[in-house]
């Protein structure tokens, strides 16, 4: 990919997609990089750093090799690629798509199949890491589909994270990162709940972070996540929306699979609980605010 100097697309500059686009803007490996956002304003950042911005997908697909894409849910991945303008109508014989939102197989599945009937060929790459390791370029990168495509996307995914894993056959990417999001999830309600017992019961959770930091039980989230929860303030890294989506489809593989699942279920309440307490768009931590009903 580096050494031909291909046109790549990018749609969708959340919190993830701007900072997954920037480093291959400024990676320099690529001849252009194209934008599109639903809210086409928000390309103006990338465009003053030297992107080129389309007004639809279809645009930036017919006018790049390989287009990623970051998108909210499985609704915004499949109005992007089946709507007014949408993907479809820009693929053709030989063009990537890479669809790195975090979705469920059958959406993935679906996107995949169309991109292929077109003659384009398709990855899916859902990543771990949050907003920080997206600008840092440290994202774990899980892809499955075309191998081919996962291939020439190697330089790209290098530029994007650290790390990343074929894993097969189209959807199998899909589970994984919502198995990886479900145990996170699982993780993240334990772990409120703890903080809201301790506070309850006379213990300082500064302490509890740290007995916790000492122990078999020491990880990367407690630590960054727990400052935050002890002040009550939630800026979004990884909104709590998407975590209640990914526990949401990652159960309902479950279910297909009849695979009890009834810890994720039961974090999911929590996160549920928390969405309804209108704290949807703010860091998946404000779970902590369904323990303080
Ligand atoms: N934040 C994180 O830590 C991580 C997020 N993810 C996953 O990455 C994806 C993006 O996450 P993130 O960047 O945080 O999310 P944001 O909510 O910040 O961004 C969502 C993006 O999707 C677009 N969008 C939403 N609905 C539609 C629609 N119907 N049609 C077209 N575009 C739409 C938004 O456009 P607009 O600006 O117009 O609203 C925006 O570009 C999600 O699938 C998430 O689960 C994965 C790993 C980490
Ligand atoms: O999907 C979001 C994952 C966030 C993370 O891995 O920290």
């Amino acid at each position: 990919m580096a050494d031909a100097k291909l046109n790549v697309g990018f749609l969708g500059l959340g919190i993830m997609g701007e900072a997954m686009a920037r480093n291959l803007l400024k990676s320099g490996l690529f001849a252009s990089v194209t934008v599109w956002n639903r809210t086409l304003a928000k390309c103006q950042t990338l465009v003053s750093e030297g992107a080129k911005m389309a007004e639809t997908p279809a645009a930036v697909v017919s006018s790049c090799d390989i287009t990623f894409a970051m998108l909210a849910d499985p609704e915004a991945a499949l109005a992007a690629v089946f709507g007014d303008n949408g993907v479809l109508k820009g693929i053709s014989a030989g063009k990537g798509y890479v669809d790195m939102s975090t979705v469920d197989e059958a959406t993935s599945t679906r996107i995949g199949e169309a991109v292929t009937a077109a003659g384009g060929r398709f990855v899916e790459g859902p990543v771990s890491g949050s907003k920080k390791p997206a600008i840092d370029g440290q994202l774990i990168i899980m892809g499955a589909g075309d191998k081919e495509l996962y291939e020439q996307c190697q330089p790209a995914f290098d530029v994007m994270g650290k790390k990343s894993f074929y894993l097969g056959a189209t959807g199998a990417a899909a589970r994984m990162k919502l198995v990886v999001n479900m145990v996170m999830g699982a993780m993240m309600g334990a772990f409120c709940e703890g903080m809201a017992l301790a506070d309850k019961s006379g213990l300082e959770q500064s302490a509890l972070l740290e007995i916790l930091g000492l122990g078999a039980m020491a990880n990367p989230m407690f630590a960054m996540k727990g400052p935050a929860i002890m002040a009550r303030a939630y800026p979004p890294a990884f909104p709590l929306k998407h975590q209640q989506k990914d526990l949401r489809l990652a159960l309902a593989l479950g279910d297909a699979l009849n695979q009890p699942l009834p810890v994720a279920a039961a974090a999911n309440e929590s996160f549920k609980t928390a969405k309804a307490l209108g704290r949807g768009d703010e860091d998946f931590t404000a779970v902590y605010e369904a323990t303080q009903k």
